[in-house]
């Protein structure tokens, strides 16, 4: 079978160099080129030793890199970049997928607020497809632009999704006149590689904080998609922490139930709703999820409590830099590509 042409820009970041890891990995994907532009000459693999004798690749810089023999570009930059270079190649037929914000909120005026630019190419945001292959599947098939879901709105939105279709389907089964709350906790490997004062490790371990307590900009496109799931607004608050850990999201979501949803096995709903994920694993009942179930591996694994007749608490977890980004985006490329969804994504977690 022919290989899938991959170029990475913003591969010397940590979500970057973890596409590389797995792309490197992948039967069916030749990468082409990685930018970083920092470290543009710099041999990939001295940078980064665990890749030696695996990638035989130079940092690039990006208006330079051969972008236009690749198949598909993966953006893993910050909010702006993919914007700017989406229209170039999706003229040329290269597929974009975007690890960053600039193709997930649907509104560019809510994009305005949230991140502080306006939108390069509202006609290709238009149409591009935000979310998971779990939730998107069919529409991811034929996109040309994916905007893959943040970290957290990934545990979030595959975390109520069952629960929240069968609101839309059968009525009354949420309360939605109370906030549904994610409380949620992510590894210092979310802020990115970057030199920053509360990134150094005498600041972040031994230590647990909230942070974005008044808002987060991940809150807007989970409220766009958790909408879309109940067929009606959706509140929610979310309120992040950062654990002293590397890696990892736990996320804890409260929902509170009408009196038709008290009486529905959530178990059963979510057992059955993702019994052909490969990369969603609902925990047998009782069981208690830990992020290193999920380390290194693109699966997100859930367990459902009933504390109380009328409370629905649904614990996530997933490593956020492989099904929370690179990972996700991976999965995202096999679908667009034809490619069987799991390829070069089979990893087991590490184990402690
Ligand atoms: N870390 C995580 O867990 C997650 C991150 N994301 C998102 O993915 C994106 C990447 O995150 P992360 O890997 O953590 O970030 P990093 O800060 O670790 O890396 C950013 C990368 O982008 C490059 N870059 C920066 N500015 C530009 C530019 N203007 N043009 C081209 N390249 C640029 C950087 O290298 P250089 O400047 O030298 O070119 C570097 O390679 C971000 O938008 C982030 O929000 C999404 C989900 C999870
Ligand atoms: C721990 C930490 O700082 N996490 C980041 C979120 C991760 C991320 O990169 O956000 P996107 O998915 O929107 O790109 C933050 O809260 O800003």
């Amino acid at each position: 079978m022919k290989k899938v042409k991959v170029g990475i820009v913003g591969g010397s970041g940590y979500t970057g160099i973890e596409l590389l890891r797995l792309l490197a990995q992948h039967p069916h994907a030749e990468i082409v080129t990685i930018t970083g532009r920092k470290d543009a000459g710099t041999h990939v693999a001295k940078m980064f030793p665990s890749l030696r004798g695996r990638v035989d690749l130079v940092f690039e810089d990006p208006a330079s890199a051969p972008l236009d023999q690749c198949d598909v570009v993966f953006f893993a930059t910050p909010h702006g970049v993919a914007m700017s270079m989406a229209e170039e190649l999706t003229s040329k037929g290269i597929k974009v997928i975007d690890l960053a914000a600039d193709f997930r909120l649907k509104d560019k005026e809510v994009f305005k607020k949230w991140y502080k630019m306006g939108h390069k190419c509202p006609e290709i945001l238009a149409k591009a497809v935000y979310g998971q292959p779990e939730s998107m599947r069919d529409e991811m098939k034929n996109a040309d632009v994916l905007g893959m879901a943040g970290c957290y709105p990934t545990t979030i939105e595959l975390g109520l999704m069952p629960l929240l279709k069968l609101h839309k389907e059968v009525g009354d089964i949420v309360n939605l006149d109370v906030s549904i709350i994610a409380d949620s906790k992510s590894g210092i490997s979310g802020a990115g590689r970057k030199a920053d004062i509360s990134l150094n490790c005498a600041e972040f371990s031994d230590n647990f904080k909230a942070y974005g307590v008044a808002g987060h900009r991940h809150e807007p496109e989970m409220v766009q998609q958790l909408s879309l799931f109940a067929g009606e607004t959706v509140p929610l608050t979310f309120i992040p922490h950062l654990l002293p850990n590397i890696r990892g999201i736990f996320s804890t979501i409260y929902v509170r139930l009408k009196e038709r949803g008290m009486g529905i096995d959530y178990q059963a709903l979510y057992e059955k709703a993702y019994a052909e994920e490969p990369f969603v694993d609902v925990l047998p009942e009782g069981s208690q999820p830990e992020t290193r179930m999920v380390r290194g591996s693109n699966m997100v694994r859930i367990a459902l409590y009933r504390k109380e007749p009328d409370l629905l608490v649904i614990l996530v977890v997933e490593d956020n830099l492989v099904k929370g980004s690179a990972g996700q985006a991976v999965q995202a490329m096999n679908l667009v590509m034809g490619l069987p969804e799991t390829e070069g994504l089979e990893q087991i977690a590490l184990v402690p």
